[in-house]
């Protein structure tokens, strides 16, 4: 028995130190050829020589310590490593990882990479969770005691603390703070001992202990407490130490206990038709007998027989077509197989212990593959899991044919006694817990919520489960829209002012004002557009100009895919509040980006027909002296300019406007809430300040001289309707789903960024330039780094590059130049004065040269599918055909990139991430985090019920807009998310 410890121990602390199953601690070997995969093989300053030359000695120090056949034949076929092509090398290493005990090269990085994990996991919080280590050894016997099991749980002290090793770094010490703690596990009280062996048992067991002596509610969390805020404490029947786990595992109240949703349901009649090899099937049965059998000196198994008897709808429905009519039986006998290898597996206390887990007569709820064994009716499954069931539980399983409810487990608590307390939960629970009005209930279809708990909990069948879940998936988007709008009616003075938002929002798509009603300035800037506007275009202005005709503050977000034309659609829209006599700024997120605008609005100016009465423009970004700034801020304080664009420093306090009436904010979401927010703090205070020539002065009530200004966001990430929704519940939505006529599709292509694929390139750039067109290369990187030796940096590659196209001029911009020189260097790029521009991702954003016509992203596997069509998005803006290739330096990396050689539009591509990745990856860390939690939605498939959330909130709202006719939403709203400001 010491021996099996002992044994159990090493490996424990083998697992710590990496040290991989050979037996030899090679785990620098295994890091290298890591890194080597990692870094595609390149053939780099000499790296593959001095990889080859480390792969050499450690194979020859294998060969002769071990005489391995196949270490010497490894040892013969290292030498050409180095002139290998990519995919021998590729084979070769996967040797080199079957021999150092791998399954394949695969699955060394996967441990290399769950190494380094737990190495800086360990650095990171100072302490080693055992679990972890264990999760990989199936039992460990501890002295005299019974075997504890490890897979889920892990050791805790006496008084129910996990136990952790601090982190040492050093074998001896994990030596001996593994050995006192086990001394310390001995000591545990046989009752506590038999809870850990067997969850099912130790509940009953729990039970007949003393039962928590229940405090009145009020004293546990206030008698005026909703049931559904309640202490668990309030839970009937549940000791104290029920009560511990439950919270220590993050379920305080009763309402965190149902929001514990099942993950799925098992359908318990699904063996009753023809069974086959491979079927996945759910079986409720009987334990018949359980056998722990050493087969050989190393080699063990258990078998566990389980006797199921089910409705055999095989032959009556065959015949008939019907459902089981005729109540025929069938038995059905299943072998639930485990294997053990390696010798300590053998021991017969070992064997005893893992048999006695199941016992004669036990009900259980079995899943998993069946394959069919020589006995008729018998089957033997070996991917399993299995779950003991309560006998009452069984009982309704059976005669009601219920779904059976799967729980995702928490914190090492079983699914079993997680359904038992949650059924506990839901006997305490009244039918009159719902906080939303019965009409709203009624109008919208939804359930009731006593009943939706009780539905996702024990559905009487699925479709009982899935409206349950409808309803609650509902309240998710109900509440975060209902304190949106709520917000929002809060900052409106008047009855009328509300009564106009709330229309607005519910009949959004009526509201466009026709092209005659625009101002005249709008329509002269219409007419000396080169183009005409696309009907999406035109849409969009005609949306917000009605909007803009509005008393209250406009939000909107107009969103459209890159390149086009958003910009002019808020040219326009600003032009209507500049010819009504007010003020109208334009933010960015770069430097570049400004100029680009500012010089664009004025050649668009300049083609106006009429010097007269053409609007005053200015530009504001760091750059711009501090002289220019001052009389520039004069300038807006007194009126004298009509538009400024700029960078953040349009929203410093130090900027006064004197009548502010529209913000545009460019590339929205690169900007936080508060900062789009800082807008509204720049209201329009006082009429005298308006222009004096203002034709629609009148018109203006005093009022609205005090409103916050309209707020027009622009993003060219294209989020799908339901994500919008739900990231900007508050905001109005204008999407431009054409793009101007006679762009043509880019031709894109990925390939692997190898000495061919960049051969290729080369070719194809020349191709390119020789007929007139500019290229864009971009990096991920500015300069060389040498943790990051994979990838390319722009600087570094100037110089070869310039030498590669010696009769082309190169430029180069990047992130760390001024931004003069970065202006610069657009500016030759645009007048033609060098074809080749050297950049990295400060192009990603508005850059607008329409003749640039290919683009080649290196390393293109840094970056994410919506950043790469942004990047794209710079080059087929005019008329001649573009090409856009993705070179990466990871061969496994171009199946993901191939997505883009498919689709060139944005929406089709958000949607398709957003089914493939889920929101927080197409919007990345920084958008994602301002994206609420759904616990139980996904916006991926459950747009639909976003949007009628939306009109459930918009209607309560309409009969209450300060909810004062509904207390309990309002408590239960200002529970949800308190209601004060909203965002980051
Ligand atoms: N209706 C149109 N017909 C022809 N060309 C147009 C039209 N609208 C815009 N353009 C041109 O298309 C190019 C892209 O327009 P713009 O920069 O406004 O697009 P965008 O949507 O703001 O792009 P991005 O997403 O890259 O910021 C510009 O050169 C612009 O002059």
């Amino acid at each position: 028995m010491a021996q099996f410890v002992t044994e159990s121990l090493i490996q424990a602390c083998c697992r710590l130190k990496c040290i991989p199953r050979n037996g030899l601690n090679e785990s620098r070997l295994a890091s290298a050829i890591s890194l080597e995969v990692a870094s595609g093989y390149q053939n780099t300053f000499g790296r593959t020589m001095r990889f080859s030359s480390f792969l050499h000695s450690k194979l020859s120090k294998w060969y002769s310590r071990s005489d391995h056949l196949s270490a010497q034949k490894l040892l013969e076929e290292v030498n050409g490593y180095g002139t290998a092509s990519m995919s021998e090398r590729s084979k070769f290493l996967n040797k080199v990882s079957v021999l150092m005990g791998y399954s394949n090269i695969q699955d060394l990085i996967e441990q290399e990479r769950i190494r380094k994990e737990t190495e800086s996991d360990l650095i990171a919080n100072d302490e080693f969770d055992f679990s972890l280590n264990f999760a990989n050894f199936p039992c460990i016997k501890l002295g005299d005691s019974s075997f504890i099991e490890l897979y889920d749980e892990f050791p805790t002290t006496e008084h129910g603390e996990k136990l952790s090793l601090p982190n040492s770094g050093k074998l001896v010490e994990a030596w001996n703070w593994l050995r006192t703690s086990f001394t310390s596990i001995n000591t545990l009280s046989s009752s506590e001992e038999v809870s850990s062996i067997n969850p099912y048992h130790s509940q009953e067991a729990l039970v007949t202990k003393e039962i928590v002596s229940h405090k009145p509610s009020s004293e546990v969390s206030g008698s005026d407490a909703p049931i559904l805020d309640k202490n668990i404490r309030c839970l009937p029947g549940t000791t104290s130490r029920q009560c511990r786990q439950l919270e220590e595992s993050g379920f305080h109240t009763v309402r965190k206990l149902l929001h514990h949703f099942p993950r799925t349901y098992a359908d318990l009649q699904n063996a009753q038709g023809p069974i086959d090899d491979g079927h996945y099937l759910m079986f409720v049965g009987t334990i018949l007998s359980s056998k722990g059998i050493k087969a050989s000196s190393s080699f063990a198994f258990l078998e566990v027989v389980v006797a199921c008897e089910l409705l055999n709808c095989e032959s009556t429905s065959e015949v008939t077509g019907d459902n089981c009519d005729a109540e025929e039986k069938k038995m059905v006998y299943l072998h639930l197989k485990k294997f053990f290898r390696g010798s300590r597996f053998t021991y017969q206390p070992f064997l005893r212990s893992i048999e006695s887990k199941y016992k004669e007569g036990d009900h259980v709820y079995v899943s998993g593959k069946v394959k069919k064994m020589r006995s008729k009716g018998h089957y033997e499954m070996r991917e399993y899991s299995i779950d003991m069931l309560e006998e009452e539980e069984e009982h309704h399983a059976q005669l009601e044919r219920r779904p059976y409810p799967l729980y995702p487990s928490k914190a090492g608590l079983k699914q079993s006694f997680l359904g038992d307390v949650i059924s506990r939960a839901l006997k305490i629970l009244n039918s009159d817990i719902d906080p939303i009005p019965s009409e709203i209930l009624a109008e919208f279809n939804l359930l009731n919520l006593f009943d939706a708990y009780t539905g996702i909990h024990r559905p009487n069948n699925l479709a009982e489960a899935d409206l349950a879940r409808r309803r609650l998936i509902f309240d998710d988007f109900f509440y975060l829209q209902l304190g949106r709008l709520y917000q929002m009616l809060e900052a409106l003075g008047t009855r009328i002012e509300k009564e106009e938002l709330l229309g607005k929002y519910k009949l959004h798509e009526l509201n466009a004002a026709c092209v005659e009603d625009w101002s005249p300035l709008t329509q002269r800037l219409l007419k000396a557009l080169p183009y005409s506007l696309t009907p999406s275009q035109l849409n969009a202005v005609s949306e917000i100009i009605w909007d803009l005709k509005r008393p209250v503050p406009m939000n909107r977000l107009l969103q459209g895919d890159v390149g086009c034309g958003k910009t002019v659609v808020a040219f326009l829209a600003c032009m209507e509040v500049i010819g009504s006599g007010f003020q109208a700024a334009f933010m960015v997120p770069t430097e570049l980006l400004a100029i680009q605008h500012y010089e664009h609005l004025n050649s668009l100016l300049e083609g106006m027909e009429g010097g007269e009465g053409k609007p005053n423009v200015a530009l504001l970004t760091g750059s711009t002296s501090s002289r220019e700034s001052r009389i520039i801020l004069k300038g807006l304080q007194l009126g004298d300019l009509d538009m400024v664009v700029g960078t953040h420093s349009l929203i410093s306090e130090k900027i006064e406007y004197s009548a502010l009436r529209i913000a545009v904010i460019d590339e929205q979401h690169r900007f936080g809430v508060i900062q789009r927010g800082r807008f509204n703090s720049k209201l329009y205070s006082s009429p005298s300040c308006w222009k004096n020539d203002c034709t629609n002065l009148e018109e203006i009530s005093k009022e609205k001289a005090h409103m916050a200004p309209h707020i027009l966001a622009i993003s060219a990430t294209p989020i799908p309707r339901t994500l919008a929704l739900a990231l900007y519940g508050d905001m109005s939505l204008t999407q431009i789903t054409d793009l101007p006529p006679g762009r043509k599709p880019i031709e894109t292509s990925a390939l692997e960024g190898n000495e061919i694929g960049f051969e290729k390139v080369y070719q194809m750039m020349r191709e390119e330039l020789i007929s007139g067109g500019k290229v864009y290369l971009v990096y991920p990187i500015i300069q060389e780094s040498e943790q990051l030796p994979q990838l390319r940096a722009a600087t570094a590659d100037f110089s070869s590059i310039s030498g590669k196209f010696e009769d082309y001029k190169c430029g180069l911009l990047h992130g760390r130049m001024s931004g003069e020189e970065k202006e610069n260097a657009l500016r030759d790029f645009k007048s033609g004065g060098t074809r080749i521009l050297l950049a990295t991702q400060v192009i990603e954003i508005g850059v607008d040269i329409p003749d640039a016509s290919m683009m080649v992203v290196v390393n293109a596997e840094r970056f994410g599918i919506a950043q790469l069509h942004q990047l794209r998005g710079r080059v087929g803006r005019g008329e001649r055909k573009s090409r856009c290739v993705f070179l990466s330096s990871m061969s496994g990396s171009v199946a993901r990139l191939k997505v883009l050689e498919k689709s060139c539009d944005g929406f089709y591509l958000a949607n398709a991430d957003l089914l493939l990745r889920g929101p927080g990856n197409l919007l990345g860390k920084k958008q994602s985090g301002h994206l609420p939690e759904f616990p139980i939605a996904r916006l991926e498939i459950d747009g639909n019920i976003l949007q009628e959330a939306q009109l459930a909130a918009l209607e309560v709202l309409a009969r209450s807009h300060d909810l004062e006719l509904y207390p309990k939403l309002k408590a239960e709203l200002s529970m949800r998310q308190p209601l004060c400001i909203l965002g980051d």
